[in-house]
């Protein structure tokens, strides 16, 4: 079995890193610095697919032999594709849209392995449905937990979850910000047991 290859995280997501820290796995943080606009006409799984990629190949020079984890997200509305809303006015904004809606959040996953030049990549898609919420509720919600930096306008772990009527896919924690299901098969792959005993 070859020597498992040191483990970057390449965000700048604490809710990545607070995933991350759950496979107690050692790793390094290097936030990846790209352009995340979608190209003209395309498809939200291909961004999300791209994206997680460019972010792990954004920091490779820095990390020869390593195992690097990209990872994107966004919510799909109406055809629409969201990122996070930065102020509270957009945040109101998307909550009154998903109020009584279901929202479909695309996760995307990469592992690259700059040692062998080898990547996997996984598009991960997880269904939220939204209670019908008052203006009230929202504005509520928005002012007492601020979900500014996350691409639902929610914080799924926290006092969000009192806007939802069912929470439906194969891991949860894709809807923080890293399929942790998916990773663990990966890193298994690349010869990266989280639930091995490492020298
Ligand atoms: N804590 C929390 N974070 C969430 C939730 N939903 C989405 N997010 C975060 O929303 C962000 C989605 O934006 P991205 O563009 O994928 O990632 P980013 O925050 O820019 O970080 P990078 O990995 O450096 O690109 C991620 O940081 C997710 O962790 C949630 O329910 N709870």
């Amino acid at each position: 079995m070859p020597t498992p290859l040191p483990l970057v995280l390449a965000s700048s997501s604490r809710s990545r890193r607070a995933l991350l820290d759950r496979l107690h796995i050692p790793y390094q943080c290097h936030s990846p610095d790209i352009d995340e606009t979608p190209r003209p006409g395309e498809l939200p799984r291909a961004l999300v697919h791209r994206l997680a990629l460019s972010k792990a190949f954004a920091v490779a020079d820095l990390y020869p032999d390593h195992c690097i984890i990209g990872s994107d997200q966004i919510a799909v509305f109406d055809d629409e594709i969201l990122g996070k809303p930065h102020t509270p006015e957009k945040a109101r904004e998307n909550l009154t849209r998903f109020s009584g809606q279901r929202v479909t959040f695309l996760t995307g996953l990469a592992l690259l392995d700059t040692r062998r030049q080898h990547h996997q990549v996984h598009v991960e898609p997880f269904d939220v449905v939204f209670r019908t919420l008052t203006e009230d509720e929202i504005t509520y919600y928005v002012a007492k937990e601020q979900p500014l930096d996350s691409a639902g306008s929610f914080y799924m772990e926290g006092l969000g979850i009192a806007l939802f009527t069912s929470l439906e896919g194969q891991d949860p924690n894709a809807l923080v910000g890293l399929p942790l299901i998916a990773l663990c098969d990966m890193l298994r792959q690349a010869g990266l047991n989280p639930l091995a005993r490492r020298i």
